[in-house]
């Protein structure tokens, strides 16, 4: 299993993150070397187990919570020494709500866009709370919402002062599907507009349909960074299923060499193949089954999933 972290200098990144650590006050390493680069206009997937560090790392680099090591560059505004410009470009839309509040949607969203400095626009938060169906919730305080209406105003708040890389912090826990399919919908359109887009999940086949790009977090160690297509083609396998004329009790010992799982009260053989091989070795099966009497009477193949890849990455023991 190749889990060496393939460590990306894009010339275009947008955000830049080097040698970055960060232990929590307690002695807990939370993050550890971490090197990344995110591409201007991409939409980056962090994956990674629960406590594995994503949420740090988000804070991190939006400068919310500091480093013990290594730096952030934020379209060029170094995330410490230039913060208020470096958080100036960045939208967060955090996990957690924190919206117990008696002013208005119009009101919240109109606020934290002034908080920014940028000059108010009013036509630009009615397209944001349209964009987010919340235009007929303008006028209600934020405490007489439901919680996914809340995460929507979180949403508008984020994208209240135009920021060119939004952060996304597990967007579809606990929403219904509605609001995940507006949301998606939305971060496609911001990403088409120029926006890059990051975000953690744990739902991977969002990942899978989202991302350009993932990135693999575990025990505070980015394991992987890769492009979706190359990672799922890299480190994909592919199924060959045949269902048999007649059961077996076991697979013969000539089948040896192809490690086939015998399942289905013995109706079913299953060949697992690395889709990077040259020689699949599935002629020679095969023929192997013809020389030894075994008819089937179905085949099919299917391709491991991103989840498949996700878990055995993590579950890696050989990586640290
Ligand atoms: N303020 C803190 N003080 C000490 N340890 C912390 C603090 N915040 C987080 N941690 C620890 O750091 C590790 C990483 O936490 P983090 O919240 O970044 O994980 P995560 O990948 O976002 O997890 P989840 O998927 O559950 O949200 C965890 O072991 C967590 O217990």
């Amino acid at each position: 299993m190749p889990a060496t972290p393939t460590f990306d200098s894009a010339a275009d990144a947008i955000v830049r993150v080097r040698g970055l650590s960060k232990t929590y006050a307690g002695g807990f390493q939370a993050l550890k070397n971490i090197n990344l680069d995110i591409r201007r206009g991409e939409i980056f997937a962090l994956l990674g187990p629960n406590g594995a560090g994503k949420t740090t790392l988000i804070s991190v680099i939006c400068g919310m919570s500091t480093a013990t090591e290594g730096t952030v560059v934020a379209d060029g505004h170094d995330t410490v020494r230039d913060y208020r410009a470096a958080r100036s470009i960045v939208g967060l839309v955090p996990q957690e709500l924190h919206t117990d509040s008696f002013e208005t949607v119009w009101a919240t969203v109109s606020f934290s866009r002034g908080l920014f400095g940028k000059a108010p626009n009013p036509a630009f938060i009615e397209k944001i709370l349209k964009d987010l169906s919340l235009w007929d919730k303008k006028d209600n305080k934020i405490l007489q919402l439901s919680g996914g209406m809340k995460r929507r105003v979180l949403i508008a708040k984020a994208l209240s002062h135009e920021p060119k890389i939004l952060f996304l912090d597990e967007p579809s826990a606990g929403v219904d599907v509605e609001l995940r399919h507006d949301m998606w919908r939305l971060v496609r359109e911001l990403r088409d507009a120029g926006t890059t887009i990051i975000l953690t999940t744990h739902y991977i086949e969002e990942a899978e349909d989202m991302a350009d790009r993932i990135g693999v977090i575990r025990k505070g160690e980015l394991i992987v960074v890769e492009d979706k297509h190359v990672l799922m083609r890299k480190l994909g396998k592919k199924q060959l299923t045949l269902t048999l004329q007649h059961p077996m009790n076991h697979v013969p010992e000539a089948l040896a060499p192809w490690s086939l799982a015998l399942a289905q009260n013995g109706q079913q053989l299953t060949y697992s193949f690395d889709t990077q091989q040259e020689d699949t070795g599935i002629a020679a099966l095969l023929r192997a089954l013809g020389e030894l009497g075994i008819d089937f009477k179905d085949l099919h193949s299917s391709e491991s999933s991103l989840e498949d890849i996700f878990v055995s990455l993590v579950h890696d023991t050989k990586a640290p």
